[in-house]
């Protein structure tokens, strides 16, 4: 028998449970048993659900309160000091505090879960510290799986892998705790065998990164160290790519799950490398994409994998943890017609799986179900939409001087100067202004049908002037709009361009409570109207001082939504471009002089294997340079950028042309410049003076010296001054002291510089 199986399923609820509770414990730590019970429901309904659709065995302690790395750090007692105290006086504040700081201290740091929109939290860890268990998560999950007659199999990060998603706050290496770290392996897997757990699985995504020689090295002693000892039989999970696979062959370990839709390469050479007595956890459906798999490709597939099957030891899986996907696409009801057929949520992967395996088994029911969705899916690329002949014959047509702005920086700098007269070490903000309930609410009653088109609208421009008063009252120098009409700022621009199907419940986690819903690609981009203009221009008839339009890049476009199999991320990112391009172009003729580009996304979109590196910037950079490119001289174009580590990817930012570019940087102390300096960069740049994730309110001193430092690797002419990013998720009474503090800190030092 072929047993089905998965990595991990969605842990918000259908109808985000998760999240409501969450919230109301946030607001009222009395709510700390219902939050626990609605955790358990959760739990527990999404293994009954996974067996009801057919599912032999599943995953458990892939579920997690906030982020199942911090729970792991947990777990292994590798508790910051600052939170330690707070953690032994009530261990749920306790671990909410690591995940969103407190009067303690602040959070863990949070970073992008390999190329996804995921984030999780970054151990804090140091030279030569013990690590310990601490409570018994995993194996309490089992049980109650058990209890409610369900096959388990609970689910650790593997000790490589957890320690290279560390960070020694000492600067050492993560790597070298490795041998303090075993035993605790050591002692749980123990524990899990003693109780009578049969499987375990080990993630250790880090398998399909470029592994230097020490890595490797790591991997073999780890696992040749967890096989001495007593243990349940273990499955080591890879995904997000292919493996080494000798490598991963040659590792002392029970069973290896291959991510078989982004590694199809690593098949063949692990067909004749891996030992015969293992088992075969074969990723043969996309885990992380919204498309139904295509028969025929699985199909085949299969046939590879006869001999594991013959030999019973093949196991049918997603090709990664669910994490990524909504639950269900049957929770749609508006969907764009004709859609549905060809989407497979988290629930629809499951069911999928279930048909391959009846399939195997020489199902007859399975077999027609799969011909029926080859034959759906063979009708996809002629279906009105998912080819525009326009669309297709501008890219075609697209000449390389469409990325070349007219004239060089400098010169554009001088345009610039003159058209906008801006004082110097201007102020401005990333974007978005606080999303208040009452906004959301509105929302969601103007969706609704309960608030009508112009009662919204109406909403919405008090808003807007309520936003430019307050920024013109504080005195910062160029002004937003605000953003309040925007739902999310992908998913406001998914639904505003042709190609785009946006969900109704269709929300995945992207850090803790805060959820996406992104938009689907499915068909050929066209703009049929502008997005943003009226905004923009009303914004502007409210003031005389420049506003600055605002988009979303089409790297960050591409990257936050879920984009089409059927063409490259470079085709389709470049259709992104060419209708941002024309919308640049609305602005422009709007006679709005300072437009905003944003591509947060940039970093996160970086191929996990360096030598894919270059071809990935290379159409990225066109694509943002496609976009911006149509623009005049004297129209200043702005990017910003958030969330990540940019050292790496310098040249590319640079080579993206802006004339200004904000990037977070508060929280690394103005570190980054350095890699700006190093780089000579020519434009401008606004690194980030004030932390927006946080609801601490900086004080004007701490933002003047974070500028002065800025000052010492930048020309003064080269400063703008703005917070880390957009203000959407903070409220007022933060917003308000901390925007004005940093006008004061800009003004100040403004005064001791020499006149230009
Ligand atoms: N796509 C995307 N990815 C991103 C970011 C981003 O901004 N967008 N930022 C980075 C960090 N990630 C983030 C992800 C989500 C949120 C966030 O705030 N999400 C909100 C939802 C935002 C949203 O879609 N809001 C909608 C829907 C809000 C909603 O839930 N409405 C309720 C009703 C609410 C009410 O009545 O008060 C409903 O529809 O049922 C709106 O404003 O219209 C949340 O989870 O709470 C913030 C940062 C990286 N990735
Ligand atoms: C995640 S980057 C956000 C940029 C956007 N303009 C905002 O201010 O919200
Ligand atoms: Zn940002």
């Amino acid at each position: 028998m072929n047993i089905t199986t998965y990595l991990g399923f969605p842990r918000i609820g259908r109808r985000r449970e998760l999240k409501t509770a969450l919230e109301n414990y946030w607001r009222d730590p009395g709510q700390a048993e219902t939050l626990l019970a609605a955790a358990e429901e959760l739990r527990r309904r999404h293994w009954q659900q996974a067996a009801d659709l057919g599912i032999d065995c599943v995953p458990v302690n892939d579920f997690s309160l906030y982020d199942h790395v911090l729970d792991q750090a947990v777990l292994f007692d590798a508790i910051p000091a600052r939170h330690r105290e707070g953690f032994e006086r009530d261990p749920l504040a306790g671990y909410f505090a690591m995940a969103r700081g407190s009067a303690d201290g602040p959070a863990l740091e949070m970073t992008k879960w390999f190329d996804t929109n995921y984030h999780y939290l970054v151990p804090e860890l140091q030279a030569g510290q013990d690590f310990r268990l601490r409570g018994d998560k995993p194996l309490a999950e089992w049980r109650d799986a058990r209890a409610a007659g369900h096959q388990a199999r609970p689910v650790l990060l593997g000790p490589v892998s957890f320690l290279k998603l560390s960070k020694c706050t000492d600067g050492s290496n993560p790597l070298d705790l490795l041998p303090r770290l075993l035993p605790v392996y050591l002692e749980w897997l123990a524990q899990l065998a003693e109780a009578g757990v049969e499987w375990v699985q080990l993630d250790e995504p880090l398998l399909v990164t470029d592994l230097d020689p020490a890595l490797a090295l790591a991997y073999r002693q780890a696992y040749e160290t967890l096989a001495r000892g007593p243990s349940p039989r273990l499955l080591v999970a890879t995904y997000f790519g292919g493996c080494d696979p000798e490598l991963a062959a040659s590792l002392p370990v029970d069973g290896i799950h291959l991510d078989l839709v982004r590694g199809p390469q690593q098949l063949a050479t692990l067909l004749q490398t891996l030992p015969r007595d293992r088992v075969l956890s074969a990723g043969i459906i996309d885990g992380r994409g919204i498309w139904r798999s295509q028969p025929e490709r699985v199909q085949a597939l299969l046939h590879e994998l006869h001999e594991w099957r013959q030999a019973g030891r093949l196991w049918l899986a997603p090709s990664c943890s669910l994490l990524h996907l909504p639950y269900d696409v049957e929770q749609e009801r508006q969907l764009a017609a004709g859609l549905k057929p060809w989407l497979a949520f988290a629930r629809q992967k499951l069911q999928e799986l279930r048909h391959y395996a009846d399939w195997l088994a020489g199902d007859a029911a399975a077999e027609q179900a799969l011909r029926a969705q080859a034959e759906v899916l063979a009708r996809r690329p002629q279906a009105t939409g998912v080819q525009r002949r326009q669309v297709r014959t501008r890219v075609a047509a697209l000449s390389p001087q469409a990325a070349l702005r007219r004239s060089d920086v400098t010169h554009r700098r001088a345009v610039q100067a003159e058209a906008l007269a801006l004082p110097s070490l201007p102020t401005t903000t990333i974007g978005s202004f606080p999303q208040t309930a009452a906004l959301r609410r509105a929302r969601s009653g103007h969706r609704r049908g309960q608030l009508d088109d112009l009662g919204y609208q109406a909403l919405l421009r008090d808003e807007v002037a309520r936003v430019i008063r307050f920024q013109e009252d504080i005195g910062l120098d160029v002004l937003v709009h605000g953003e309040p009409e925007r739902n999310d700022m992908v998913e406001y621009f998914g639904e505003q361009l042709e190609g785009f199907a946006f969900t109704r419940h269709g929300w995945v986690q992207s850090y803790g409570s805060r959820c996406v819903k992104p938009p689907i690609i499915w068909g050929d981009i066209a703009r049929p109207r502008p997005m943003t203009v009226a905004w923009a221009t009303y914004a502007q008839s409210l003031t005389s001082r420049p506003v600055k339009g605002m988009l979303t890049g089409p790297v960050t476009l591409l990257q936050w939504s879920f984009v089409r199999d059927d063409l490259t991320r470079a085709e389709i990112c470049l259709q992104l471009a060419l209708a941002l391009r024309d919308e640049v172009h609305d602005l422009e003729k709007a006679g709005i002089g300072v437009i905003q580009i944003d591509e947060p996304a940039l970093r996160e979109g970086l191929p996990l294997r360096a030598c894919e590196h270059a071809a990935y910037l290379d159409w990225a950079v066109h694509a943002f340079k496609v976009a911006a490119g149509g623009s005049q001289d004297r129209t200043q174009i702005h990017t910003h950028m958030c969330y990540s580590e940019f050292n790496e990817i310098m040249p590319a930012v640079a080579a993206l042309d802006a004339d200004v570019i904000s990037i977070e940087s508060s929280r690394s102390r103005m570190e980054l410049l350095e890699a700006f300096q190093a780089f000579d960069y020519p434009a401008a740049i606004g690194p980030g003076v004030y932390d927006i994730h946080s609801p601490r309110v900086p004080s004007g001193e701490e933002m003047l010296e974070l500028l002065q430092r800025a000052l010492r690797v930048l020309r003064p002419e080269q400063l703008w001054v703005n917070p880390d990013c957009g203000l959407k998720t903070r409220d007022w009474d933060q917003v308000e002291p901390a925007l004005r503090h940093m006008v004061d800190a800009a003004r100040q030092l403004r005064a001791t510089l020499p006149p230009a």
